[in-house]
């Protein structure tokens, strides 16, 4: 049977703008000196991303935004949302390097995310009356639908489905709107991928008691699909979902059929130009993309709740220095846009070819 869901989040709400976001696009348009471009980057810091507690340091911010949220939502009388990123399990990002976090299993790294939760849950319980969606652990349950020969990944299986399960109980209790991480199209879209990470994702509905309030999946996440693309990107060889339309609609009767009524976001933050790889497993900062279709309810599928900005356009998704402890290789192939900064950090050269190359145009 199909437990009722809570619907669609954003239909009805304003969606909050965090200015974390704001302040760093406009610090970037003043280091900019063509008119032109300037101008246009200007309009980014109006366009609501989400906010990535990447870790815990960054919990005590939220409470900030959620009574900026309240304020605003007092004074315009409209309900307001504020979209957030859930994103430090213990050995994170366990097929990459870029992105490796601050908790290890190895050094208790469970507990101690089990208390980011804990801040995260005990903050949002201070503002019963604000809308919060979050997105659930970008990559984690999708590396272990492909990754479990990778040894950190392998190790890590046991304490990702612990922590994510912990995550969407404890946050459910309060109400918020949730979002599983679910990959992209060239990731758990391929023929041999997508049952399995199917079964993957109603298992983790089943064990977490069929939240009322986990929504969906979230696709796309920092990486550069379309939604709907106007002819296949040659990269996308061999898998019949090439784009994220085809993934979704692919993907959510199976979801049905385990149990999952699950809808979906899409991020579409970075997705404006297509044909801008060779391989479409290259993710890490590359060359010629384009900040994408803007945030919307208007998304023209079924499935779809809402298109937004997950991964901030501008914030870098890994170090391109091969000294560094976090350097990963694929921050180096060709594609890869060179002189990166490390992951979450503002990349600027990369921030004004995304304006550049917007699609729509800025
Ligand atoms: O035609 N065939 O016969 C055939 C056979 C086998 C095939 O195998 C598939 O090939 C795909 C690549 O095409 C692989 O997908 C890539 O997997 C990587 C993780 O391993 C992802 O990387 C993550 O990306 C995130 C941002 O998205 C980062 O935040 C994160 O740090 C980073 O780790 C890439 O996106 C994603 O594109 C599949 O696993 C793989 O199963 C494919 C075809
Ligand atoms: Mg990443």
């Amino acid at each position: 049977t199909v437990s009722p869901d809570a619907g669609n989040p954003y239909t009805g709400y304003d969606v909050w703008l965090t200015p974390y976001y704001a302040s760093e696009v406009s610090s970037a348009a003043a280091q900019m000196t063509d008119s032109a471009q300037k101008a246009k980057a200007l309009k980014v810091a109006q366009i609501p991303t989400f906010t990535w507690f990447d870790v815990v340091a960054k919990v005590p911010i939220l409470d900030t935004y959620l009574a900026s949220a309240k304020a605003q939502q007092a004074s315009t009388g409209r309900k307001t949302l504020v979209q957030i990123v859930v994103y430090d399990l213990p050995d994170r990002d366990c097929a990459a390097k870029a992105s490796n976090g601050e908790f290890a299993i190895a050094d208790g790294g469970l507990a101690k995310y089990k208390n980011y939760i804990d801040q995260i849950a005990a903050t949002i319980k201070k503002y019963p009356d604000i809308r919060v969606v979050a997105v659930i652990e970008p990559d984690s349950l999708a590396n272990m639908v492909t990754n479990m020969n990778v040894p950190k990944c392998a190790g890590a299986a046991a304490a990702y489905k612990e922590g994510t399960v912990y995550a969407l109980k404890a946050l459910n209790a309060l109400g918020v709107y949730m979002y599983i991480d679910a990959g992209h199209a060239g990731w758990l879209g391929w023929p041999a991928n997508i049952q399995p990470a199917a079964t993957l994702y109603a298992q983790i509905y089943n064990d977490a008691g069929k939240p009322k309030y986990l929504r969906g999946l979230a696709s796309n996440v920092s990486n550069y699909n379309a939604l709907v693309a106007a002819s296949p990107d040659p990269a996308t060889q061999g898998n019949a979902n090439y784009d994220e339309s085809h993934y979704i609609n692919a993907i959510a009767p199976m979801l049905r059929s385990a149990g999952f009524p699950a809808f979906f976001i899409v991020d579409q933050g970075r997705s404006g130009v297509q044909n801008i790889r060779p391989e479409w497993g290259h993710w890490c900062n590359v060359k010629g993309a384009g900040f994408g279709q803007r945030p919307t309810g208007n998304t023209g599928n079924q499935y779809i709740d809402q298109i937004v900005w997950i991964k901030p356009g501008g914030e870098c998704d890994g170090t391109s220095n091969t000294q560094a402890v976090r350097y990963d290789s694929m921050c180096g192939v060709s594609s890869a846009h060179q002189n990166a900064p490390e992951a979450g950090q503002w990349f600027q050269a990369y921030f004004e070819m995304l304006v550049k190359n917007a699609s729509p145009a800025l």
